[in-house]
């Protein structure tokens, strides 16, 4: 009988990216925890404190502005409206009245305002919020003394080997500037988020929701922790190791990305990833084709290549090459989703909360210069990899089209002849209903099936019940959609990766499944083995439960 092993055992939590990781723990502790717990001093004494700190804040986004382009004067100067709003005044007020020190009754009001402005009807104070939020921090880091960001930042920085980063969460701008860790732990987080996703096509093993603070807290600062994927469990490390040693690629001979069914059909296997380093090391060991580049992580590491067309010719030049001569990369054309956002996306307040083509119809200059660039560094860099350029959020034929005579116009202008395919993400309902008008000017689909979903049951993609998946309608229209397409229609949202999914979307038609370096191997093993002739479609779309649906697919 083999004995018992004894380790220490922390928590358990969503595996939102697969594959097992060990490391030291980073503890990024939330900001409420760098309040001071001093006494306050008198209410005019604090007031006094915060108007200081205020107007500091203030001069510092006035010098700032000089010398910004347009937009990001605008956004500084709404944050200097933000920090003398009397909506702001009144509520550290009450804050500073119930007895609490200057930085914390700043905290305790931003709290307040943020539930009003985020929950608010009022479109321009709910997409503000994230400026507003910044400003108030601003005031915050000045009243302690730091910097609440490049705390944190030093904090993963210096710890040495591959940390795990532990986090009640985490925003994807501030992943981006941190060295890659050896996997992620959050409190809260949501398994189809955004730092989720990029974590996961990093092949970086991230575990979300792991409930009661009480059981996340066991976990210390330098703590040796262990992550396993498959059950979502952590434990005390068995060896101080920070590789992922469950996500990796088989080695010796390059493999091909395309698979041969039992009945002799071929599907492709791609990857989803958002950095040129990932997709190199893939490279070593696979023929690399990206299913799905989301160029927006691109620009939210470094913002000013929006605005510099060489510097951003390189950077899709970069990944271009990474992917090699026989490769292909799916560029996702500019797509600005609420936790992706970063105000230099928009040369115009009102053009806030736009997507897909009227995105593109109200900001011509930064739609034009990114399919320019990419075309540019297909040409300087690509050397025979194939190009393919994919547009989000289509909705009608005529986004489609207006999308696709961009395309021709700026490859006629650029000159460029090499492969190139041009196609649309089916990501909202009402696009399943024009794909059939839509195909003969599509070289191909892609299901985005973590937007198709929220917008399917109408939840945020932070507030998912493991349920969702099954839900009957949404089965529906993806077949409604799909029945008569004869173009080429990948997946690269998350149900792609996950193998309960993949007989019934090769019975739907996909025939390329773009997946996080993380399930490439698990989706790759199941692919080879699936009898293709399974049917099952038909039976499900009588079904009127969740339940029944969820057995059906499991069973
Ligand atoms: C791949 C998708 O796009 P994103 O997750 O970036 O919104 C999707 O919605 O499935």
């Amino acid at each position: 009988m083999q004995k018992a092993e004894r380790r220490v055992f922390y928590l358990h939590g969503i595996a939102a990216s697969s594959g097992d990781a060990s490391g030291p723990a980073v503890v990024l502790p939330p900001v409420h925890r760098f309040l001071p717990e001093r006494e306050s001093l008198s209410v005019d004494q604090e007031r006094q404190l915060l108007e200081k700190g205020i107007e500091q804040a203030l001069d510092h986004l006035r010098r700032f502005e000089e010398g910004q382009p347009e937009p990001i004067r605008e956004m500084l100067h709404l944050q200097q409206v933000f920090l003398r709003d009397p909506q702001l005044a009144d509520e550290i007020e009450i804050q500073l009245a119930a007895g609490y020190n200057a930085p914390t009754a700043l905290f305790r009001a931003l709290e307040v305002l943020k539930k009003r402005f985020t929950e608010s009807a009022n479109d321009f104070y709910r997409q503000r919020w994230v400026d507003f939020e910044d400003a108030g921090r601003t005031v915050l880091d000045i009243l302690l003394g730091v910097s609440y960001e490049e705390t944190c930042l030093e904090r993963v920085r210096t710890a040495g080997d591959r940390p795990v980063v532990v986090a009640f969460d985490l925003a994807p701008a501030m992943y981006l500037k941190m060295p890659k860790p050896a996997a992620i732990i959050l409190r809260d987080g949501g398994p189809s988020g955004h730092l989720a996703l990029l974590a996961a096509n990093q092949g970086i093993p991230i575990l979300v929701r792991t409930g009661p603070a009480a059981e996340f807290e066991r976990i210390s600062d330098g703590n040796w922790i262990e992550i396993h994927g498959e059950t979502g469990a952590v434990y005390e490390a068995r060896e101080r190791m920070s590789d992922v040693i469950g996500a990796s690629a088989p080695t010796g001979v390059r493999e091909d990305n395309s698979i041969t069914l039992a009945d002799g059909r071929v599907v492709r296997l791609s990857l989803n990833a958002d950095d040129a380093e990932t997709i190199r090391e893939h490279g070593l060991h696979h023929r690399v084709s990206v299913g799905l580049f989301r160029t927006e992580f691109l620009y939210l590491r470094d913002t000013s290549l929006l605005f510099d067309e060489k510097r951003s010719v390189a950077a899709y030049g970069e990944v271009m090459r990474a992917a090699g001569q026989d490769g292909s990369v799916t560029f996702r054309l500019l797509d600005v989703d609420e936790d992706k956002f970063s105000a230099h996306f928009f040369t115009k307040p009102g053009n806030r909360g736009l997507r897909g083509a009227d995105y593109y119809r109200a900001e011509p200059e930064i739609f034009h210069a990114q399919i320019r660039s990419l075309f540019q560094a297909a040409i300087e860099h690509g050397s025979g990899a194939e190009l393919r350029i994919m547009a989000p959020m289509m909705r009608t034929p005529e986004d489609w089209q207006f999308v696709l005579s961009a395309l021709q116009a700026e490859q006629e202008r650029s000159g460029y002849e090499g492969p190139f395919r041009a196609g649309m993400m089916v990501e909202i309902p009402s696009a399943l209903f024009s794909m059939e008008r839509m195909q003969h000017s599509v070289d191909f689909f892609s299901l985005g099936t973590n937007d198709l979903l929220r917008y399917v049951i109408g939840k945020s993609r932070s507030q998912p019940a493991p349920d969702d998946l099954y839900e009957p309608a949404f089965y529906r229209l993806l077949f409604h959609g799909m029945r008569r397409i004869k173009r080429e229609v990948s997946i690269c949202g998350m149900m792609g990766a996950r193998v309960e999914f993949l007989p019934l979307f090769l019975e739907l038609g996909v025939t390329n499944f773009s997946v996080p370096l993380g399930a490439y191997e698990t989706v790759r093993q199941r692919l080879m083995s699936i009898d293709p002739q399974q049917r099952m479609l038909r039976a499900l779309l009588r079904m009127q439960s969740r339940a029944e649906i969820r057995e059906a697919l499991q069973s």
